[in-house]
């Protein structure tokens, strides 16, 4: 596969009077993870809502350099970018596997699509019939990620997809993230901390306010450290490097 490029240029979001987002430029070359690091409300979800199309902005938005800026959600998702959003927005009322329909009708998807969808988490295949409400954080937020993944996307776009997540799970989704990565996806993840994630991101962002005040392209420890210095706040004694 062919790696893809999500562009974002000079992208602002206004609620009312209030700025979210100002001027952003960020770029998601597939074959690399990138990440948006921020603290809360620094507008992390803004901008990655605004790449799907669900919040109103200003700027140009391109895929593979076709602008999608002026698309609506669903046709930006056809034309192929998916987010994990915050929170997951699951119906939590439908099973497993109706939740993945809903996704394969927005989509236009054959009825196949939800069989395929399962591949990346066998274990979801066990849950087919159980409503969602039920299943665990983990095994929801897989849902998600298969979800996510329906239409085979070339952008993936996650918000805080590690959030409250047990360490083994977190791995796993960790794993699938960067072999998506490397098969030519444009994966960009938010994160108010990197954590374990510092070992799987290959470059990314700093967001503070709104705006893009450092990019950092050594690795997820440099973007760490590029993030603690845009903030004010020292690395712990036991990140630090000996020697
Ligand atoms: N629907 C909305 N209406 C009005 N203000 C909003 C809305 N959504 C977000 N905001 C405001 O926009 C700013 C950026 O919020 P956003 O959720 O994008 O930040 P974030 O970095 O994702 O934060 P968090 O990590 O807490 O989710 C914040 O000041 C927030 O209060």
């Amino acid at each position: 596969m062919s790696a893809h490029e999500l562009k974002v240029d000079g992208l602002s979001v206004r609620y009312g009077h209030a700025s979210a987002v100002t001027d952003a430029t960020v770029t998601v070359p597939g074959g690399t993870v990138t990440a948006l690091v921020g603290p809360n409300g620094a507008g992390k979800s803004s901008l990655l809502l605004a790449v799907y199309g669900s919040v109103p902005s200003t700027g140009k938005v391109t895929l593979d350099g076709e602008e999608v800026s002026r698309l609506r959600p669903a046709a930006r998702a056809r034309a192929g970018i998916a987010i994990v959003p915050q929170g997951r927005q699951l119906f939590p009322h439908l099973n497993v596997a109706d939740n993945l329909q809903v996704m394969a009708e927005l989509l236009h998807l054959p009825k196949s699509a939800v069989d395929n969808a399962l591949d990346r988490f066998p274990i979801l295949r066990t849950r087919l019939r159980s409503l969602v409400g039920v299943l665990s954080g983990g095994e929801q937020q897989m849902l998600v990620v298969s979800r996510a993944l329906m239409g085979s996307p070339k952008v993936l776009l996650l918000d805080e997809m590690m959030t409250g997540l047990a360490p083994l799970i977190v791995q796993e989704l960790a794993r699938t993230v960067t072999g998506l990565a490397r098969e030519g996806v444009a994966v960009l993840l938010a994160e108010p901390a990197l954590g374990v994630l510092r070992s799987v991101v290959d470059r990314g962002y700093v967001l503070v306010r709104g705006e893009v005040v450092a990019q950092e392209e050594d690795g997820g420890r440099a973007l760490d450290d590029a993030y603690r210095a845009a903030i004010g706040v020292e690395r712990p004694r036991e990140l630090r490097p000996t020697g």
